[in-house]
């Protein structure tokens, strides 16, 4: 579990520093490949590190942007991360990016499910950038405790790039990327706030932690922890 932890001051310079770094990363994704693929999370969380990432001069027309996870609902709702996205990252330069939403129009995830995976199979498999936040409980992407396809989205062998998710803390259903699916990732981050996170964080490292967030830990070939009190 090769991570590092990099410490700021407070949430403008822990947004200053990621977007800088992430900003980097597609620049040399499009230098190396013409194109760029980025996963980012949703929550509350993102939103200066968004706000800052807009702004990066590149070619963003050449960005491919989806999400780590999506909450089943309307695009409308305050609870979707495509509207977060659409209104805090892709705009100023950011706004000629392509967005690939993880929500169709269907009643369930599960009903979408052929529909997002044919959505997804026109993606790389290999990210450029994923950036994971994490939970109070210890969750990243949809990996939920107690949720219904918990083994499922974590196993490595497992085949499948994005799976439903359902769980009590969910608070709805939820679509999302898998385990194995978002180490296939040239670059991961994990964008935490605040003193209560970084005490599950630690909670995570240790040895046998059945929290979702140990299994990226362990299994994440180099991870870069982005952390501020
Ligand atoms: O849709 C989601 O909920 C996210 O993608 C999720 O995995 C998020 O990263 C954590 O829940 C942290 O959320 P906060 O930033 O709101 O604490």
């Amino acid at each position: 579990m090769p991570d590092a932890l990099h410490r700021y001051a407070n949430a403008d310079a822990l947004a200053e520093a990621l977007a800088t770094q992430v900003a980097a990363r597609l620049r040399a994704a499009i230098a190396a490949r013409g194109a760029a693929l980025l996963a980012v999370s949703g929550g509350s969380t993102p939103a200066r590190f968004f706000e800052r990432l807009s702004h990066e001069a590149l070619a963003w027309s050449k960005v491919r942007v989806t999400l780590v996870d999506e909450r089943w609902v309307l695009e409308s709702s305050e609870r979707s991360n495509a509207r977060l996205v659409k209104s805090l990252l892709l705009r100023h330069a950011a706004a000629d990016a392509n967005f690939v939403p993880l929500y169709v129009e269907a009643p369930t995830p599960e009903a979408a499910i052929a529909a997002l995976r044919a959505r997804i199979a026109t993606l790389p498999t290999t990210f450029d950038v994923v950036v994971l936040g994490m939970g109070g409980d210890g969750h990243t992407a949809s990996f939920f405790p107690g949720g219904d396809r918990l083994a499922e989205v974590l196993d490595l062998n497992g085949t499948a790039r994005v799976l439903p998710m359902r769980a009590a803390g969910a608070g709805e259903p939820r679509i999302t990327f898998t385990l194995p699916a978002l180490l296939d990732s040239r670059t991961l981050f994990v964008h935490i706030e605040g003193e209560a996170k970084r005490a599950v964080l630690d909670a995570a490292r240790e040895p046998g932690s059945t929290l979702p967030m140990a299994a990226v830990l362990r299994a994440a070939p180099q991870l870069d922890i982005y952390w501020c009190p």
